[in-house]
């Protein structure tokens, strides 16, 4: 019935091979000969894609295109929608208000972790220098520093790390990020789905999270609850990003934050882990492997590592000098726009949309192929697919600014609320290797596991550290 109501775009088989293998060249092959929107079903699902030219529409005309729907349909968290208030609406203000609104002190807070775990894994990975890969090290160093900035130094045990290492990827799994990477995920999704749902809520969820981290947070918003006026006024300054984020549920007469609205702030709690830890620690492999096949840039940018005296008065790369960290800056930049995302930011048509001559039906999924705006030479120069790491060196376009033709933060109004701290995390890591060592890649090259997902699962590649 819909077929013959609406004019429909093209509908294009592609094989699982070319989807999961090939992803680039088989959407982008597609596309030209189609025309600038396709039909594709990938896993059960009819997706739309889109070209460069109406990835701008689709991402930032919230009207037609929701990002709210899109996202959480696509990470299989489409009950969020049912709750009577706006789950990503929360954590967005939670984000731009807590952590980016105060981002100085929330990177004084994550700084001293870095350092130590840095200076830990180059004591063990560059004495003697041997081949190594970053990927526990880099999870551990972000787990820990966001679950400080989140909750709080006294949340740090080894135990909690490891729990959030486990609620990042158990919350990944649940979002089907790692479906691509399973031959039963892709041939048996709707199984496959169902079968990890029940897996994650009854088991992962309950060990990882509530009887952890959950419970424990939940029984000091309690405290704050019958202490409630008193920590307000007294500690809000010092406050970790939730505990600061939760007074505002509180009860001006009475210091009251109802059950409701604390069990709200725990799975707040969990939305903010998945995202502020999963996908930062990915790109921050992949610059660090980007940097290790081109040691010959090493030089200009220690160049820019300028410790100063942070809000307490320590020497240390404080968000200032990380800011000031211009070539670092342009280079991550270059790896982001590089790195080869695909189908990556996604929304839900609201209603028909017309767009390009064709009908898209309402509650239909719409996602731009992002290497077309990304590596496409009208934008960035017959070089664009070069990977030139001064590229950005005073263009003022830091490594955060969105446009139609860099999203790997997204773009409009729902464009990434934590980009800012994740660039800063990621320079301030690289600062630190590279300022005790200098890293290379072991046979120049790494792999990439999966095609269609460069954003959410990490590149594998061995690095030797050997200490300067
Ligand atoms: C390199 C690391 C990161 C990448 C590549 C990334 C990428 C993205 C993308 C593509 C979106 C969807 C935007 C759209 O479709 O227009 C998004 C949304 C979001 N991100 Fe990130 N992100 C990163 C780190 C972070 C961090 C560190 C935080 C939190 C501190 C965070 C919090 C969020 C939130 C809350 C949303 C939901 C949208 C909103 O609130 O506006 N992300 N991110």
């Amino acid at each position: 019935i819909e077929e013959g109501r609406l004019n429909l775009p093209p509908l294009v088989e592609l094989s699982d091979e070319a989807i999961f293998h090939d992803t680039r060249r088989a959407y982008e092959k597609a596309l030209q000969a189609n025309g600038s929107i396709i039909r594709v079903k990938r896993k059960n699902r009819m997706e739309y894609i889109v070209d460069h030219t109406l990835a701008p529409e689709v991402l930032t005309n919230d009207a037609d295109y929701s990002f709210e729907r899109g996202t959480l349909l696509a990470l299989n968290l489409g009950f969020l929608l049912h709750f009577p208030r706006s789950f990503i609406r929360s954590l967005d203000s939670l984000v731009h208000e807590v952590i980016i609104g105060d981002i100085e002190n929330s990177l004084s807070r994550i700084s001293p972790v870095f350092e130590r775990r840095i200076q830990e894994f180059l004591r063990h990975a560059a004495s003697p220098p041997r081949p190594i890969d970053v990927t526990e090290m880099v999870h551990d160093a972000m787990s820990e520093a966001m679950l400080t900035l989140i909750l709080g130094e006294e949340y740090t045990s080894e135990d909690n790390v490891e729990a959030v290492n486990h609620i990042a990827v158990e919350v990944a799994t649940l979002a089907g990020i790692f479906e691509n990477l399973s031959p039963w995920a892709r041939s048996f999704p709707s199984t496959w789905r169902a079968l990890s749902w029940l897996k994650v809520m009854c088991f992962s969820i309950p060990y990882y999270f509530i009887f952890g981290i959950g419970i424990r947070a939940f029984k000091k918003l309690s405290d704050m609850s019958i202490n409630g006026e008193l920590m307000s006024k007294t500690t809000k300054n010092k406050q970790s990003v939730l505990f600061s984020y939760a007074l505002r549920y509180m009860d001006p007469e009475t210091g009251d934050i109802k059950i409701l609205d604390r069990l709200w702030i725990l799975g707040l709690l969990l939305g903010l882990i998945f995202a502020s830890v999963h996908q930062t620690a990915v790109v921050m492999i992949w610059a660090i492997l980007e940097l290790a096949k081109r040691p010959e840039l090493l030089e200009t940018l220690r160049e820019e590592i300028i410790t100063e005296a942070d809000v307490n008065g320590a020497q240390r790369l404080t968000y200032a000098s990380i800011r000031n960290a211009e070539r670092l800056d342009s280079f991550i930049r270059e790896v982001m726009r590089t790195k080869g995302d695909t189908l990556s930011a996604v929304r839900h048509t609201m209603r028909d949309v017309q767009i390009a001559g064709y009908d898209i039906p309402s509650g239909s999924f719409v996602i731009p192929i992002a290497t077309l705006s990304h590596l496409n030479e009208e934008y960035h120069g017959t070089d664009a697919k070069e990977f030139i790491p001064d590229r950005w060196l005073g263009r003022s376009k830091p490594a955060v600014m969105v446009s139609p033709s860099y999203y790997p933060f997204g773009l409009g109004r729902w464009a990434c609320p934590g980009r800012v701290l994740a660039v800063s995390e990621i320079k301030l890591a690289i600062m630190l290797l590279i300022s005790h060592s200098t890293p290379t890649l072991v046979g120049d090259n790494y792999e990439v596991v999966d095609p269609l997902n460069v954003t959410s699962v990490a590149p594998r590649g061995q690095v030797i550290f050997s200490k300067i």
